[in-house]
Order: structure tokens, then C-alpha cells, then sequence
């Protein structure tokens, strides 16, 4: 199972993400995690991403790249993986085909009879802003969400096209209770691992 959860910010990626994830015994990968575990640790990725982070402006693409190259090569991604939250420009989608096609570009690039699939979650701005609040993780503030929606919109959300004109593309609606939405993405997905 190799899957992209894409949608915008409080669309359910994380909480959806990393129930399928647990269920499929796979890693669940959040760009967002890893990104906030660096600020954390004080790393110089940490230090160079925290402004924009704090802004909900995107990190710089360059900065996302060897972070998710490293993660993609650990063993425990040979067998699938949830990617949640990246790729998140059309900059980082090339790149990552890139990745995913490179000879010896480990084990997770052999897609063993599992097709890549882009999961996006729908929901309205209304209800995504009331989530956000109610999460009040440190980005979860009415100025940042209201950046964050709009990024999205302007550089995440192309991507939608960019899957499904590939017919890579699987549409959820995410504005219904968490295990509506679980059922629904395990149906939607079913007969892909
Ligand atoms: N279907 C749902 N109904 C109601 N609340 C939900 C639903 N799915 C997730 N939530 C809640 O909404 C908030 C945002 O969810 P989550 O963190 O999964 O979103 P996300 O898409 O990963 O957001 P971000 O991109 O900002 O990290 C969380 O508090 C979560 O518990
Ligand atoms: N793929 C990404 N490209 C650029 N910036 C990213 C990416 N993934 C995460 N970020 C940054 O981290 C915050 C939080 O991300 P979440 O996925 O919402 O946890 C995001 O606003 C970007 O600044």
C-alpha cells in the first residue's frame, strides 16, 4: 500500500492516516511530525523551518527533500507507507516520482503490485477552521489557519488534478464522523495492498 493523504489543514489526514496505518501494520509518514520533532530538537532544519512553520507558509521545498528521501529508504517502509502531508507542492509531487522511480531507490520504490493513490479528504473551510481551533496545536490560530487555508488553496491544492489526471486520484468526502470517514477510505482503498 503506497498512499499520499492529501486536503487541507483539519481536512482528517493525521487521525485518518494513522488509524489506516496502524490497521495495515505501515508506517505512517507526516512530513508536518517530522518537521515539528526537528524544531523541537533544535536541529538546523528545525531552526530554518520554525518561521515559516509559525507563519503557515510552506518550508522551502529543498528543505523537504532529504527528509523525506531518508525516511522513504528506512526498512520499515519496504512493505507501504501513509504519506501525510507531503507531497504539498508541484515542485515536491515531481520530485517524489522521481524517488518512488529511481533505481536503488530502496525497497519502497519496487511498488510490489501496489499502485501509488492519492487519498484526498474534502471538507468545507467552515468546519475546518471550528476543528483547528478545538485542536489548538501551536499553528492553531484563527491568523494561521486562514494562511494555511490559503497556501493550500494556491500550491496543495493543484495536486488534486495533478493525481487524478494520472487516475491515481481517490475523492472522500471527510465532513462526516471519523469512523464513517475510516470505513468509507478502507472501502475506497480495499483490494489495492
Ligand atoms: N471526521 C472528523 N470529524 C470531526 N473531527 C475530526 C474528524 N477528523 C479529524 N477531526 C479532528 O480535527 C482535528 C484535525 O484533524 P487532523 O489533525 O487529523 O487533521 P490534518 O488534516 O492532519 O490537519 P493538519 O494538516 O493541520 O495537520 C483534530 O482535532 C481531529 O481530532
Ligand atoms: N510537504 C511540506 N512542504 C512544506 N512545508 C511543510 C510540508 N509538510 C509540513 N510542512 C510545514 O509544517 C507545517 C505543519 O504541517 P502539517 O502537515 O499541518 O502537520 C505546515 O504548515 C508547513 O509549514
Amino acid at each position: 500500500m503506497q498512499l499520499i493523504f492529501m486536503g487541507p489543514p483539519g481536512a482528517g489526514k493525521g487521525t485518518q492516516a494513522q488509524l489506516l496505518a496502524a490497521l495495515w501494520k505501515i508506517p505512517h509518514i507526516s512530513t508536518g511530525d517530522i518537521l515539528r520533532a526537528c524544531v523541537v530538537a533544535k536541529t538546523d532544519l528545525g531552526q530554518k523551518a520554525q518561521s515559516y512553520m509559525d507563519r503557515g507558509e510552506l518550508v522551502p521545498d529543498e528543505l523537504l527533500m532529504d527528509i523525506v528521501k531518508e525516511r522513504m529508504n528506512q526498512p520499515d517502509a519496504s512493505a507501504g507507507w501513509i504519506l501525510d502531508g507531503f507531497p504539498r507542492t508541484v515542485p515536491q509531487a515531481a520530485f517524489f516520482d522521481k524517488l518512488l522511480s529511481d533505481v536503488g531507490g530502496g525497497a519502497s520504490s519496487s511498488g510490489k503490485g501496489c499502485e501509488l493513490k492519492a487519498v484526498n479528504l474534502d471538507v468545507p473551510d467552515n468546519v475546518l477552521v471550528a476543528r483547528l481551533l478545538s485542536r489548538g496545536r501551536q499553528d492553531d490560530n484563527e491568523q494561521t489557519i486562514r494562511r494555511r487555508l490559503q497556501v493550500y488553496r494556491e500550491q496543495t491544492a493543484p495536486l488534486i488534478e495533478f493525481y487524478r489526471n494520472r487516475e491515481q486520484l481517490v475523492a472522500v468526502d471527510g465532513d462526516r464522523q471519523m469512523q464513517e470517514v475510516t470505513a468509507e477510505l478502507q472501502k475506497a482503498l480495499s483490494g489495492d495492498s
